[in-house]
């Protein structure tokens, strides 16, 4: 049994209502559960965390160094273009990650372009909506079964 965390950054507490166009009409809760459940199902252990504060999500992260975490799922909303702290997080505690993106940042607006997390990440799945965050289990299941 493996500690999978997932982190959602801001105004992703807003799924299912914020520009569903976008991101969807899947709420928070409705894709935690959905990973809850496949992480079980899997034998796994995943919690989720959702913050607006990036100092919340560099604690989450820093505290993750020390409660067994072995796998991180993080979607860092705007932060991933602009948080030097929370990618510098994430390599101080050296556990592997995927980033997730509902949408496909590279097919809007430019500033969306550049990610402060990818080149750190194992991989980055995005464009797929809420299903980007079950390919990423998937493959974070998938790193955690190979020995
Ligand atoms: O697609 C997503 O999940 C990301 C979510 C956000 O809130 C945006 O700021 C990012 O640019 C994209």
């Amino acid at each position: 049994m493996a500690k999978i965390l997932v982190l959602h950054g801001p105004n992703l507490n807003l799924l299912g209502e914020r520009e569903p166009g976008i991101y969807g009409h899947a709420t928070l809760d409705q894709i935690n559960a959905g990973l809850q459940a496949r992480a079980a199902a899997a034998g796994h252990e995943l919690s989720d965390f959702q913050s607006n504060a990036e100092h919340e999500l560099v604690d989450r992260v820093q505290a993750a160094r020390r409660d067994g975490t072995a796998f991180i799922l993080i979607n860092p909303a705007a932060f991933t273009h602009t948080s030097v702290a929370l990618r510098d997080a994430l390599a101080a505690v050296a556990l592997p990650f995927i980033e997730v993106h509902l949408s496909n940042p590279h097919a809007r607006e430019p500033f969306r372009a550049h990610s402060y997390f990818s080149s750190l990440a194992l991989g980055v799945v995005c464009g797929f909506g809420a299903d980007s965050y079950g390919y990423a289990l998937e493959a974070a299941l998938k790193r955690l079964s190979t020995p």
